[in-house]
């Protein structure tokens, strides 16, 4: 039996959301132990379950309250959604964040002997898709008439074997089309992972965790993008180099023991600095230029 006071969120088992999901996990200081095979994993040292399963599962979990936060593809929430609106069942979420990672479009993709003009290339023509929602959605809303047809897997090879016309697939470095000779036509949605909580309140302790999670994961997403730049800089040049630093405008200003020409500048910058950037400031007369990530950030 699962222990229903503790929250439990649900993750991708396997495949493109997983690993960054449980990294993710993992650098706000949840410590996990997951066994293979096992659909639930306990954290070690905070009061959370996960339950490992398919992403397709993973809205639904959460919009009937068995899951209270899920990692999950927008691309796949949306469809979940419109398909759940559309047969009258749960269908309500809250976004807590969106995340960095799962990057990636759905798009409307034909083969490469295609001659496509726009959009009304598509009357009447079959488009094989694991989204018929999203892509019924867009079609509508371009009044174009065509049918999509489900397939849960290998839609890349479904007009090579007279399934269907085109296809409406995932779409990221655009390696898979190319492989099966097809080419990027249409844009229709562009995805990202998100975290999502049920819409029904959770219980005080658990909004609590809730609470504490969601600035650690604002805190890893804004340390990953952050830079610790260090240098030193000729007194005299002090606010060219200044300007040449992203977001310096108040930058920790050093002495250097034994040295009055050069001061130490540190400053967290939310870029990274450019080889260009480094080469003009070392221009400049600056040297000991360092760039160092930054792991955790509050405040
Ligand atoms: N090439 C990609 N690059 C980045 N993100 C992607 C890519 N392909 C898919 N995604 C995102 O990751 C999610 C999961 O993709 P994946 O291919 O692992 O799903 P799946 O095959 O449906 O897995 P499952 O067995 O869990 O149903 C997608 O819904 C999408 O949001
Ligand atoms: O544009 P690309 O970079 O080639 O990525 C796109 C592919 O990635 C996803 O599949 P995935 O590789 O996750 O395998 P799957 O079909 O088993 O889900 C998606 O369904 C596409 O097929
Ligand atoms: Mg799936």
């Amino acid at each position: 039996m699962t222990d229903t006071t503790r929250l439990r969120i649900a993750i991708q088992k396997k495949g493109r959301l997983s690993d960054e999901s449980i990294k993710l996990l993992k650098a706000i200081g949840v410590k996990l132990s997951i066994r293979d095979r096992l659909l639930i994993a306990h954290s070690t040292n905070l009061p959370i379950d996960l339950l490992l399963v398919r992403d397709d599962d993973i809205p639904g979990l959460v919009m009937d309250g068995i899951a209270d936060l899920g990692f999950i593809g927008e691309n796949e929430l949306e469809e979940k959604m419109l398909e759940r609106q559309t047969s009258n069942e749960p269908a309500e979420y809250q976004v807590l964040k969106r995340l960095e990672y799962g990057g990636c479009r759905l798009s409307i993709a034909v083969p490469n002997e295609f001659d496509y003009k726009g959009i009304e290339s598509f009357e009447g023509k079959r488009i094989a898709t694991t989204y018929p929602q999203l892509l019924k959605r867009y079609l509508q809303e371009k009044n174009v008439n065509a049918s999509p047809v489900m397939l849960t897997g290998s839609v890349e090879v479904a007009p090579r074997a007279g399934i269907a016309d085109a296809i409406c697939d995932l779409v990221s470095t655009g390696a898979t089309l190319e492989a099966n000779g097809l080419y990027e036509a249409l844009e229709i949605f562009q995805s990202k992972a998100v975290l999502i909580q049920k819409s029904a309140p959770l219980d005080g302790d658990k909004q609590a965790l809730v609470d504490t999670l969601l600035p650690r994961i604002n805190g890893v997403m804004q340390a990953k993008e952050s830079k610790y730049i260090m240098l030193h800089a000729p007194k005299s040049k002090l606010e060219q180099v200044k300007d040449l630093l992203p977001g310096a405008e108040n930058p920790t200003v050093l002495p250097l023991s034994g040295n009055d020409e050069l001061v130490a500048i540190h400053v967290v910058s939310k870029e990274t600095l450019f080889w260009v950037t480094m080469e003009q400031l070392k221009k400049l007369g600056c040297t000991s230029i360092l760039v160092m990530p930054i792991e955790k950030m509050m405040g």
